[in-house]
C-alpha cells in the first residue's frame, strides 16, 4: 500500500448493531420458551461522569435489546467488604443472569477483591481470574468485553493473524492482558507495550497490528505506522479522542478503527450478547 492512500475503515457501529439484533431475537427467544427475560445487573460506585455515561449506554442498548438492567448505584464511600458483599449477593440472586462492575472504582477499593466477587458464570463482562485462564487456554467463559469486541472486529475484516507481529499498547486488566492473550491464541506474535517500554515508536514502527490501550489522547502517531498495518483504537479518552492520531495514521495504515464508531460499540455489543448467553446456560438452555 502506498503510503498516502486511506485506510479502510472498520465500522464498529455495523457490526455491533447486527450482533445486537441476533441477541434481541436470542432474548426473545429464551422469553418465549422459558419466561425469562435475561437480566444483566450493573454496579455503579460513585458518580465518575464518564463511567456514568456508560452505564447509561449500557442500560439503554439493554432496554433496546430486550435484556433487563438492574442498576445498583453505591456511593463513592464504599468500602471493599461492602462492594464484595453486594456482588456476593447479586452472584447468589437466581434472577440476575450478569454481573458488571463499572470500571475504574475508586482508589480506596481493592478492585481485584471486587471482580473476584463476582460469580465466574455470572462474569459477562469477563474481569475475573477464572475468566482470564479460560479465555487465555481456550476454555469456554466469558472474554472481557472490548477484547471479544476487537477480535469480532479482526474476524469481521478477516485480518488473518498467524505469523503477524501484533503490538499492544497498555497492559490494564480488562483490555490490554486479554487482548494479547486473545491474538495469541489465534497465532501471533505479540509485544506487549507499557509505561516502561523504552522505545514505543521503534516496537510499533514494526508491528502488522497494532492495538492501541493505554488512555493517552493520540499517543500512536501516524509516522510511526508500518504502511499497511491493521490498527484498533481502543483507547478512551475525554472527548471522544482515541490514542491514535487517526488524520496521520490512516494515510499510512490498510484499516483502521474510528473513534468514536469503532472499538466503543463493540464492547457493549459482546456485553449484550455474553448477559444473553449467560441466561441461557444458566437456564439450561445452552452448554458453555
Ligand atoms: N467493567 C467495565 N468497565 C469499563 C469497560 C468495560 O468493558 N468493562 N470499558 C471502558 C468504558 N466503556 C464501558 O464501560 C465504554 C466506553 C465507550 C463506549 C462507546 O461506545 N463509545 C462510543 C462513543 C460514546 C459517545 O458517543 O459518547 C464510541 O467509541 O463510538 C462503550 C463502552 C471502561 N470501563
Amino acid at each position: 500500500m502506498s503510503q498516502t492512500q486511506t485506510a479502510r475503515l472498520m465500522d464498529g457501529v455495523g457490526l455491533a448493531r447486527r450482533i445486537v439484533e441476533e441477541t434481541s431475537s436470542k432474548a426473545t427467544e429464551l422469553a418465549r420458551r422459558v419466561g425469562v427475560t435475561p437480566c444483566l445487573a450493573t454496579v455503579l460506585v460513585g458518580e465518575d461522569p464518564a463511567s456514568v455515561t456508560y452505564v447509561r449506554m449500557k442500560r439503554a442498548r439493554c432496554a433496546k435489546a430486550g435484556i433487563e438492567s438492574r442498576l445498583v448505584s453505591l456511593p463513592a464511600t464504599t468500602t471493599t467488604a461492602e462492594l464484595v458483599e453486594t456482588l456476593q449477593s447479586l452472584s447468589q440472586d437466581a434472577g440476575v443472569h450478569g454481573i458488571l462492575l463499572q470500571h475504574p472504582v475508586g482508589p480506596h477499593i481493592d478492585e481485584r477483591a471486587a471482580f473476584e466477587a463476582i460469580a465466574p458464570e455470572k462474569d459477562v463482562d469477563g474481569v475475573t481470574m477464572s475468566s482470564f485462564g479460560a479465555m487465555s487456554f481456550g476454555l469456554p467463559g466469558f472474554a472481557s468485553c472490548t477484547p471479544g469486541g476487537i477480535m469480532r472486529l479482526l474476524d469481521e475484516y478477516e485480518v488473518d493473524l498467524a505469523g503477524q507481529h501484533a503490538a499492544v499498547v497498555g497492559r490494564s486488566a480488562i483490555l490490554g492482558k486479554p487482548v494479547g492473550m486473545l491474538l495469541l491464541a489465534r497465532n501471533a506474535t505479540v509485544t506487549y507495550c507499557h509505561s516502561r517500554t523504552t522505545d514505543l515508536a521503534a516496537i510499533v514502527q514494526e508491528a502488522d497490528v497494532v492495538v492501541a490501550a493505554v488512555g493517552r489522547p493520540r499517543l500512536i502517531r501516524g509516522e510511526d505506522v508500518k504502511p499497511g498495518a491493521v490498527v484498533i483504537d481502543a483507547g478512551y479518552n475525554p472527548g471522544n479522542v482515541g490514542d491514535v492520531d487517526f488524520d496521520t495514521a490512516r494515510t499510512r495504515a490498510r484499516l483502521i478503527t474510528p473513534v468514536p464508531g469503532g472499538v466503543g460499540p463493540m464492547t457493549i455489543a459482546v456485553l449484550l450478547a455474553q448477559t444473553v448467553d449467560a441466561a441461557s446456560i444458566q437456564l439450561g438452555l445452552a452448554g458453555r
